[in-house]
């Protein structure tokens, strides 16, 4: 598959980028693996937290620059691409900050003697990401994995090559030797060899589940560990006692980010009786006053999608849960007379367990509405899903919703908000959605050796 920037809000092919041999790939992982051995990824992680701090300074600064890549390459809205800018620079920043405590000897009390827990990097990571993000999943895998002294290889999506080349760049000028960070522009064969090379010894991925099951799989038959943050069907629950006005623009807002194209999206609605008619009522009206456009454009409050295929899909699943009885209430087609890949905002409701579109993530700005007449109901609904990932509970009432949160099936469960990210928050799930966790301690802890010392008390 090529690695070609098309612009989602016209069509057009702006670049096609050239791939690596495996010559090139060679060369990359052999400069990877010497740099871990070296005293860069030994030594004191006072380097590695200097380059990390500068690299928080280069994005911080570039924030209208770097927006600009992100919108024309994979068509988000220029203010939500400044936003993902600013994230990154404010994970790199976190982990500069917190790795040294994070990494610190822990020590265990234990009667065979004087006992810690070192932290030491693995080796070389193999990272595969995905477009929607196309900045935030790089930070995601790079900042814990430098400060901790793992190598990273990357391969991006091959619609996103210019974000990707463009970070490359950042992570460089921000001081980091060669070998710490290289993207690769290459096919999913050479991912699977270089999962295969010894020197290897993890394997981070976020995008589908079809892509996890085989990536994870390769990882495994090589008996190396695989994080995983894939697809997700996330519940927006509204309790009958919500605050309607908020939890109806909170959530049309929640679907319609980066056109829907976000993996803990608000994708499934699931509205108390009660409140459904008001709350249905006010969603709509959010989602008619949509303005689809130009992603630069400040006024665009809706995007194209990321390629043409990702509209086709879409759909096509549309389509086919309306002929297997939901209704549509709002939307449900392609616009038509633009050149780019836009969608109707739409909305689905009357999906019954036996439609397909009930166990099917929709990646657009596509929302399910669900009613249930009672918390019980609610939780057998939000939990009758292959995904685990993110979820959402609006209610007045905190107790009811901390009992909630913690009977929905979800790595992360949000209360009067929708599912967010923040570099000191960990973010995953489980179920199909994957496992393991990006950010915070425990994302950096997901390629170290917990490496156990004992000084014993009698020799
Ligand atoms: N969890 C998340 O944040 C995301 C989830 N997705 C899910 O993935 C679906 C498709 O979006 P895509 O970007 O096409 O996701 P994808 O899973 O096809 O691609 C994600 C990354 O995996 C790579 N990849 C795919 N198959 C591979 C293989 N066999 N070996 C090695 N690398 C492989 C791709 O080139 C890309 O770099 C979306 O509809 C959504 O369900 C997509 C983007 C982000
Ligand atoms: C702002 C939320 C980030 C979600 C990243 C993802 O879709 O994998």
């Amino acid at each position: 598959m090529p690695y070609q920037t098309i612009n989602p809000f016209n069509n057009k092919l702006i670049k096609e980028y050239q791939t690596h041999n495996d010559k090139q790939v060679e060369q990359a992982l052999s400069t990877a693996h010497a740099l871990y051995k070296s005293d860069w990824a030994q030594g004191d992680i006072k380097q590695r937290i200097k380059v990390l701090h500068k690299l928080s300074e280069l994005m911080a600064s570039r924030v209208d620059e770097l927006a600009e890549v992100v919108s024309v390459e994979m068509g988000k809205l220029i203010g939500q691409s400044r936003g993902e800018v600013q994230i990154c620079a404010d994970i790199a920043k976190f982990y500069a900050e917190n790795a040294e405590e994070f990494l610190k000897p822990v020590p265990y009390k234990s009667d065979l003697g004087e006992a810690w827990v070192e932290h030491h990097p693995i080796g070389v990571i193999m990272a595969v990401e995905p477009w929607n993000f196309p900045f935030y999943q790089l930070m995601r895998v790079l900042a814990p994995n430098l400060a901790s002294g793992n190598s990273v290889l990357v391969k991006h999506a091959s619609i996103v090559p210019h974000c990707a080349e463009t970070f490359e760049k950042l992570v460089s000028e921000a001081g980091a030797p060669k070998g710490a960070y290289t993207n690769l522009f290459i096919s999913q064969d050479q991912v699977a060899s270089i999962i295969d090379d010894d020197r290897v010894q993890g394997v981070a991925l976020t995008g589908s589940e079809k892509a996890g099951a085989i990536v994870a799989a390769r990882a495994a038959g090589k008996l190396k560990k695989s994080t995983l943050e894939l697809g997700g069907n996330d519940v927006f629950a509204v309790l009958d006692d919500a605050d309607i006005d908020h939890a109806a623009k909170a959530g049309a807002q929640a679907r319609v980010s980066n056109a829907g194209q976000v993996c803990t999206a608000a994708k499934r609605f699931i509205i108390h009786e009660k409140v459904a008619d008001e709350f249905l009522k006010k969603f709509t009206e959010h989602f008619k006053a949509l303005k689809i456009g130009d992603p630069l454009d400040k006024s665009t409050t809706l995007g194209p999608l990321s390629s043409a295929d990702a509209v086709k899909t879409l759909s096509k699943q549309v389509d086919d849960a309306v002929k297997h009885g939901a209704k549509l209430h709002f939307g449900g087609k392609k616009v038509t007379g633009n050149p780019g890949n836009f969608f109707e905002p739409t909305i689905l409701t009357h999906i019954t367990r036996d439609n397909p579109a009930y166990f099917e993530e929709f990646f657009g700005p596509v929302a399910q509405v669900y009613i249930v007449k009672n918390d019980e109901e609610l939780v057998k609904l939000a939990n009758d899903s292959h995904y685990g990932l993110g979820g959402s509970v609006f209610t007045t009432d905190l107790n009811r919703a901390r009992k909630l949160a913690s009977q929905i099936e979800t790595g992360m469960v949000y209360v009067n908000s929708p599912t967010d990210t923040a570099a000191e928050l960990p973010f995953g799930g489980v179920k199909r959605s994957g496992f393991g966790r990006e950010l915070s301690d425990l994302g950096i802890k997901e390629f170290v050796n917990q490496k156990l010392v004992v000084l014993a008390a009698k020799s």
